[in-house]
């Protein structure tokens, strides 16, 4: 079913949708119905998001949670378990782990903002994973940008199964029971666990009324259940922790729903890319498929922007990124290809972090080049990078400051440089 945060309904037997009503004094087939919403019952109705389930058993049907009691690299806001630091920092990719390892523990936080108690901030991990789940997974501090960079993923969810592929992304609404397997055997792939506000397609402004992701190009699964009475886990986020309890049946027990709150895929390929026809690299908020605003206009908890391929046709301009200080800060990876600030260095499935005023931009390798360049229109045509940019300072977690993935001689990218020579010298006198 297409189109982004749509009004849904989809009924995997008929009959099992009540009509006219969400819950009847007897829903179809003794179902129970059961609402799931992502905002306040009184958020305004623009913005009012939650679904209805009919479900074989209530979802409140489960023990009491126990701690989930297992080394673990997850981690949450408040993030401090290392100082934050101002240095930019570049890490390698993660290696698929050699031992047994599912999606749930395969998740490796690198950086982070906020606290998901104070719905704030953002939680950016890199899963690996080599086992298909024989679990569900649910997560009441966020909804989940799944970005796979390798391998795909089969999500299976509460309300339905969709297959997601590297240069394709996935988001979960917060405390939808989901779990992860792999037709191909291995993945790998970054997460945003979105604290703050939904993420919702941003404003077009002058663009129109057209442009970016399109809504339509948005695809939530139909309704889809399994019937399975056996124990079956349920691992639970809370506040940072993890939670396992063991239910008696499959929690993808849910016949029908309806709503505007579901998971949705979108294929980044579909992305119409908008840039300059004149003159100037424009800002990268114009590549933002998803925002998750602040109460601040303009002023992000999070955007998710892609750097898909595109031509470049700018005149009389240095055409890849430019040197610059954000007051924003900025984590990227890279799906696949080639970035075109970084000669070297970023790989697919690596990352970078350069937090709020840390100088960055193009390496002297991608400088050189662009400053020679025969500008001609040139087609950028080399995989896919994104930006996970937040109005908050990302932490890192410890692993992501100690692990021998991380590039220590990152800032050498911009040592370089030769020093302009300006007529007369400058002999600092007025
Ligand atoms: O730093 C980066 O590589 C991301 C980025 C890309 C771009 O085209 C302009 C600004 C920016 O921060
Ligand atoms: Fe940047």
């Amino acid at each position: 079913m297409t189109g982004f945060g749509n009004h849904f309904a989809t009924e995997a037997v008929h009959g099992a949708l009540p009509q006219g009503r969400n819950s009847p004094q007897h829903a179809p087939y003794g179902l129970y119905a059961e609402q799931f919403s992502g905002t306040a019952f009184t958020a305004p109705r623009a913005e009012n998001r939650r679904s209805w389930f009919y479900r074989l058993r209530p979802a409140a049907n489960h023990p009491a949670f126990m701690p989930y009691v297992r080394e673990s690299l997850l981690r949450s806001g408040p993030f401090d378990e290392a100082p934050p630091t101002p240095n930019r920092l570049r890490w390698d990719p993660m290696e698929i782990p050699a031992g047994p390892t599912d999606f749930i523990d395969g998740l490796v936080t690198l950086c982070g903002n906020g606290d998901p108690s104070m719905a704030v901030g953002t939680g950016i991990h890199i899963f690996t994973a080599n086992q298909s789940m024989t679990r569900a997974f649910s997560n009441a501090d966020s909804e989940m940008l799944v970005v796979p960079q390798q391998g795909r993923l089969r999500l299976v969810t509460e309300m339905g199964v969709m297959t997601v592929a590297p240069e394709q992304m996935a988001l979960i609404p917060r405390g939808l029971r989901f779990r992860v397997e792999l037709p191909d055997g291995a993945a790998r792939g970054y997460i945003c666990e979105n604290y703050g506000a939904l993420f919702r397609l941003p404003d077009l402004g002058p663009i129109g009324a057209n442009g970016l992701a399109n809504p339509r190009d948005f695809e939530t699964p139909q309704a889809w259940f399994e019937d399975i009475d056996a124990p079956y886990e349920l691992v639970h986020k809370f506040c940072g922790g993890l939670w396992t309890a063991s239910l008696s049946h499959s929690p993808f027990d849910v016949v029908a729903w309806h709503g505007n709150l579901a998971p949705c895929r979108y294929d980044l390929r579909r992305f119409n890319t908008i840039n300059t026809v004149s003159f100037d690299h424009p800002d990268p908020s114009i590549f933002t498929v998803l925002t998750s605003p602040t109460e601040t206009p303009g002023t992000a908890n999070c955007d998710f922007v892609i750097f898909p391929p595109r031509w470049m046709v700018a005149e009389d301009t240095f055409r890849p990124p430019w040197f610059h200080r954000n007051v924003m800060s900025e984590f990227m990876g890279l799906i696949g290809g080639a970035y075109d600030a970084k000669a070297e260095g970023f790989v697919p499935g690596g990352a970078s972090l350069h937090n709020c005023m840390a100088g960055h931009g193009p390496d002297q390798a991608t400088y050189e080049r662009a400053v020679e360049a025969e500008l001609k229109p040139h087609k950028i045509d080399n995989g896919i990078a994104f930006m996970f940019e937040s109005r908050f300072p990302f932490r890192p977690s410890r692993f992501a400051m100690e692990t021998p993935l991380r590039q220590q001689n990152y800032d050498a990218c911009w040592s370089g440089f030769r020093k302009a020579q300006v007529p007369g010298g400058g002999s600092g006198a007025i």
